[in-house]
């Protein structure tokens, strides 16, 4: 860390170059573009279940039409890349969840809908059983227990699946042990050797998931809570262990979630491991923020503050919601 030397006032003046906006420009420490965003959308199979998410205005859900249209926006955009969560139809929903790792299930129709309409732009996918389980878990259930070395077995099945169907980067969001090595691993084997994997390595047990659950239809779903795998939001040692293990079994780019609250998390794990690090500016968030907005009590400004925070605390890149209408405000 530099040690600045600031002469005594009135020699030091920090406003002088506060002055105007050029000068201002010349001492911005910090950049914020569509370079930096990565868009997640929701992509539904049930007919009807399109459009806007209550508790997410200005998200919708949508068909795969729709995707493929979201994709050409984000390209259009300089948006470098989309991510894919899917709705699945609650009545195939299982406790075995073989959907999961289904080649025609939605989320792999999305990656081909998208891949084929606009090959460039980046498909990340999302690894978890949740969209397909009946409980609404991330893994397997048991009498109450959330199976950890089952889970990783069916996670690398999916994995397979979605590499398969044209991903370009897997986000394991499940937070099983071992699962990194075990996708790494099976995706070397399987002749998908480029195929990246971006790890949700510090995934906390939040509160700000809340609209993301209504928008996948698993609110009324989810038997129990999500504290026996996510990191207690106390814990940053725990955090900084998770990023760490997570990079020595193979994740190419790791990440923070959720992100306002856990700026310091963020900052903490690019210093220490100068690894590409992303935040989850995730559904509470953004429901709060745009909330704000449309009341008319937050300025759209504070969309772009929010995201020029995660640039300042480290991060290469920020998954949000507000990406396509960042990236507008910013063309
Ligand atoms: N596995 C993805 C998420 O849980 C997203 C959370 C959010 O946006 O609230």
């Amino acid at each position: 860390m530099a040690n600045p030397i600031i002469a005594p006032f009135p020699s030091t003046r920090l406003r002088r170059m506060r002055r105007t906006a050029n000068l201002r420009a010349m001492i911005s420490e910090t950049d914020l573009s569509a370079a930096n965003l990565i868009w997640p959308i929701f992509v539904t199979e049930v007919a009807g279940a399109e459009g806007e998410i209550p508790s997410m205005p200005g998200v919708e859900r949508l068909t795969l039409d729709g995707a493929k249209r979201a994709a050409e926006r984000a390209a259009r955009l300089s948006i470098p890349a989309i991510c894919i969560f899917p709705h699945s139809d609650q009545e195939l929903r299982t406790e075995t969840c073989e959907r999961a790792w289904d080649p025609d299930n939605i989320g792999n129709r999305a990656i081909r809908a998208i891949k084929e309409a606009v090959p460039e732009l980046a498909v990340m996918t999302d690894i978890a059983l949740d969209p397909y389980n009946i409980n609404g878990h991330d893994g397997f259930v048991v009498d109450g227990e959330i199976l950890n070395d089952e889970t990783v077995e069916a996670l690398v099945k999916m994995a397979l699946a979605q590499a398969e169907a044209g991903a370009d980067i897997l986000g394991p969001s499940d937070m099983m042990d071992g699962r990194i090595g075990a996708l790494r691993a099976a995706l070397e084997l399987e002749g998908h050797k480029d195929v990246a994997i971006l790890s949700y390595a510090a995934k906390f047990a939040s509160a700000f998931y809340g609209p993301f659950r209504d928008a996948v239809g698993a609110s009324g779903r989810l038997v129990g809570d999500k504290k026996t795998y996510q990191i207690n939001p106390g814990n940053r040692q725990e955090a900084l262990r998770c990023v760490a293990r997570d990079l020595a079994e193979g994740a190419d780019m790791v990440m923070v979630k959720p992100g306002m609250p856990y700026l310091d998390i963020c900052r903490e794990v690019k210093d220490r491991f100068a690894a590409p690090t992303f935040a989850y500016q995730v559904s509470g968030e953004y429901a709060m923020l745009e909330g704000a907005i449309r009341n008319g009590w937050l300025s759209r400004d504070a969309m772009l503050e929010s995201l020029l925070a995660f640039r300042r605390a480290g991060c290469d890149g920020v998954l949000s919601y507000f990406a396509p209408a960042v990236a507008e405000m910013l063309a």
